[in-house]
Order: C-alpha cells, then structure tokens, then sequence
C-alpha cells in the first residue's frame, strides 16, 4: 500500500482529502500539526507529502525546507488558504510539486498526488530555483488565485502567454510578474503598445530598420525584439495590430527569426512573447481584422483577467493595498472600516483595478478622516464617474454644467460609440446622490422631485450602487 501524509488541522478538509485519496488506492497517514508532522517523518518517508501552510504550531512552508533536507525525493503539495501570489510564489520556491490555493478542485487534488507519488523518486519539481518575492499583484478571488497558479506555471519555461481581458484588469502587471518571477528575470522587460505606434512605424519599431530603409531612416534602429533578447517582450493590445504588420509578427514567430526592414540578416529570436489584448479577438478573426494563424501562435497559454465586478472579493484587499501605497507615497495614512470597505466592493468599477486605483490614490488625499468610514466614503463616490472607464469622471461641485461636461469629455472620453451612456451614467449618479441627500434617503419623495417612477429609481440605484440607506443614516 502507498502512504501519504497528510497534514491539514481543518478536520472537514482532512476527511475529505482522505477520502479523495484513499479512492486513488492510497493510505492516507494524517496529522494536525508541524509537531506531528515531524515525528512521524523521523524515521521513514511517504510517497507524498500534502500539507497545508498555516498549522497551529507554525507556518507549513517556513519549515519544509528542514523536510526537502531529509527527504529529497518526497514530493511535497501545498494547500494554502493565503491565497496572495506571494504564497504561491513561497510554495513554488520549496520546490513543492503543486500549490492548490483553497478552495481548490478535489479531483485534481487526487489526480495531481497520484501524479506526484508516480513520478521518478529523486526528480526534482519543474519549480526549483528560489525566485524574488513580494511582486505587488494582489487579489484572493478565486479567479485570482487562477492567475496566480498560471502564472506559476509558466515561470520556468518560455511559452507564449496570451493575456486576456478588459482595460485595467492588471493585464501589464502579469506581464511584469512573468518577467519578474522567471527565468528571463534577469534579461530586459520591453513593453510595446502596438496601438500607440502609428501603423506605418510599428514594422520598424518591433523589427528595427536599417539605414536608409526608408525616408527617414537616417540610422539603424534596433527593434523591440532585438532589444528584448534574453528577456522578455510584452505586446500590448494585440488585437490592434495592422495586418501588415500581424504578417509579419507570425513570420518571426513561426521562423524564430526577425529581420531589419531593409536589411538582410536573419537575426534570432532570443525573447519570450507576451501578448495582451482587450479585445475579444475571436470576432475579430471573423472580421477579417486578426489573422487566426496569429492567434494560434500566441494563445499557447491563455491567462484570462476577469473583470473586477466578477471577482468582489478582491476589491476590498485591494483597496487597502492601494491605500498603503498612497501612504507609502507619502500622501495621509487612512484606513476603511468594514463598512466603507463593503461600500467599495459594491460599487460598478467599470474601469476596473485602474479606476479602483485612481479613486483610492483620491480618496487618500481628499477624505476628512484617517479612519474612513461609509458615511464619510459615500459622497466621494458619489462624484465618481458610476463607472466611466478612467475613472475620473466626477464634477466639481458649483462648476458650470458646460464646464463640467468638457472636463469629462476632456479627462475621461470613453471608446467613442459609449459617450452617451457613459455620460448619461456619470451625470446620473451625482444628480440622484443629491436628490436623495435632500429627501434624506426617501426614495419615493425621490422619485416624486425626479419625476420618474420609483421602480426605475430603485433598480437605477441597485445598477448605480447607491445606497439610500447611507442617505437616511446621514440626515
Ligand atoms: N491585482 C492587482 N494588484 C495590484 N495592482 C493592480 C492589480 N491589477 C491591476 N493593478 C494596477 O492597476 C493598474 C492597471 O493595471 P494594468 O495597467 O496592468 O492593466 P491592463 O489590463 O494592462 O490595462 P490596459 O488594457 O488598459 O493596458 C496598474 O496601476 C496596476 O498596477
């Protein structure tokens, strides 16, 4: 029979991995502590070890290093409920076989131990090199906790990752974590924006040119790739590339080789892609306007970024990390109380973790109080833009509306083809934040002075995530 030890202090987990196990053909050998854990691995070795970090006597990963020493070849897999992408990052830098943040998916708990017990003894794992730590990307949802895993996964080799998801989502950071945590940590990062880049400069640009390529080309210039070797390029918003220049893009990658524009030597590709987009490229492909063939070559492993009103669970730690750093910036210490933080979860953040930035980077310089309540939270977030991409779509009180409008336009003009409704949203906020303010929260004396129905009001408010209790409490 094949023992595993299985360290876990929550019971309810516990009966339940044993049972996931022992279906596997396994004997599961459980313990509640570090304490336990080392007595019973004195003296003999298991075909795996699964454990879980935070136990009552310590910290499982601290001390695995001391089991790695006397067991080498015992694979080890970790179960966390700290879900940061610094505990998977600690977890991968033991060399563990796998790292599940919780709440994870049992079956492949199972499958990946027997996986783990089945492999050569005296393997090491994939992931055995200690990387930096400490990379600010943050989230606990379990979406994040996907990322984050990808992202582990993806460290030790130089697969094309193709990052998914809408503007401000934390795509570039990924990006950078990749870079950071990797193998090429130690090569150059370049990130190239290819909407930026006029269409006519984005070939020279990512391939360089040679002198007197073309008009202008007064001197060699080294591309992005060139400049990337030995680390690692970031294509942002992909989905915006021309076509000419896709072509060419799908060339380099298919030929692990680029070329100046007017010159002749093969140059190889030394760089790791990156691709990012906010575009759903599928419809894009359909359209003519992204070439399906590019598409393969760079969705080898997809990273998708959920918006942030998919993942509510990530905004409030979030909003702390942010408010840290505002502090770390020098700008007031504050703090949110459980109600503020709530408030903030509620909202629409349609610009997502940027927008959420923004407002708190505001909120650190503007609040009254370094302990910020929902009282207190609430009109700031009535001056929010209710969801304008950026952000930063609030009106200063007493400005003209004229004025107001072209400062919204100027500061935060959504795509165009949104501008209606984003505007209709950003003035509708503040205007139903107000008239609340004045009937003191009561939403039918609202609806009367609005002049709209009061089951368009509450579901307005619902969408707008205005609260009118906050109004009642406050009067
Ligand atoms: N999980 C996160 N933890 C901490 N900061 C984050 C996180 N996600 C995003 N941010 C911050 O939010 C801002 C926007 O993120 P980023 O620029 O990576 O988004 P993006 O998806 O690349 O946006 P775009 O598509 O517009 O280029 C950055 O300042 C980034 O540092």
């Amino acid at each position: 029979m094949t023992h595993v030890l299985l360290v876990e202090d929550d019971m309810s987990i516990a009966i339940v991995i044993t049972a996931a196990l022992e279906a596997e053909g396994f004997a599961v050998v459980h313990c509640q502590s570090l304490a336990e854990r080392d007595r019973l691995l004195a003296d003999r070795s298991f075909a795996a070890l699964v454990t879980d970090v935070m136990l009552p006597d310590g910290d499982g990963i601290e001390t695995i290093e001391t089991v790695r020493a006397r067991h080498p070849a015992m694979p080890i897999v970790i179960l966390s409920a700290q879900n940061t992408l610094d505990t998977a990052v600690r977890a991968s830098d033991t060399g563990a076989f796998e790292y599940f943040p919780k709440p994870f998916d049992i079956d492949e708990l199972a499958r990946t131990v027997r996986q783990a017990a089945g492999a050569a003894q005296g393997q090491r794992s994939p992931i055995d090199e200690p990387v930096a730590q400490g990379l600010p990307l943050v989230g606990r949802s379990a979406a994040m906790q996907s990322v984050f895993r990808m992202i582990t996964r993806v460290l030790r080799n130089d697969l094309t990752v193709l990052i998914l998801g809408e503007s401000g989502t934390g795509k570039e950071l990924v990006a950078e974590a990749i870079h950071q945590l990797g193998n090429r940590r130690t090569g150059p990062f370049i990130a190239v924006n290819t909407a930026a880049i006029p269409a006519e400069l984005i070939e020279s640009e990512l391939f360089g040119h040679e002198k007197g390529a073309f008009t202008g080309a007064v001197a060699r210039h080294v591309g992005k790739f060139e400049q990337a070797a030995g680390g690692t390029l970031f294509l942002d918003e992909i989905g915006d590339m021309p076509m000419q220049a896709q072509t060419r893009l799908l060339r380099a990658l298919q030929s692990g080789t680029v070329r100046r524009v007017g010159g002749r030597e093969e140059i190889r590709l030394d760089t790791r892609i990156v691709a990012a987009t906010n575009k759903d490229l599928e419809p894009e492909i359909a359209a003519g306007r992204f070439r399906e063939d590019l598409y393969y070559r760079l969705n080898v492993v997809p990273i998708h970024m959920p918006p942030l009103r998919d993942r509510r669970d990530d905004i409030d730690v979030l909003a702390r990390h942010f408010l840290q750093h505002a502090a770390n910036e020098g700008l007031p210490r504050r703090q949110l109380t459980p109600e503020a933080a709530g408030l903030l979860s509620r909202q629409p953040w349609r610009g997502n973790v940027r927008e959420l930035k923004n407002f708190v980077y505001r909120l650190a310089l503007l609040a009254r109080e370094d302990v910020i309540d929902a009282e207190s939270l609430a009109p700031l977030l009535a001056g929010e833009g209710g969801g304008v991409p950026e952000g930063e779509g609030g009106m200063q009180a007493g400005t003209d509306i004229a004025d107001a409008v072209a400062q919204w336009l100027a500061t935060t003009r959504p795509a165009s083809g949104t501008i209606y409704d984003s505007a209709m949203a950003a003035f509708e906020r503040p205007l139903f934040a107000e008239v609340l303010r004045e009937t003191a929260g009561n939403q039918l004396r609202a609806a009367q002075a609005l002049g709209i129905n009061r089951n368009t009001l509450r579901k307005r408010l619902g969408e707008l995530a205005l609260d009118p209790e906050e109004f009642a409490r406050r009067s």
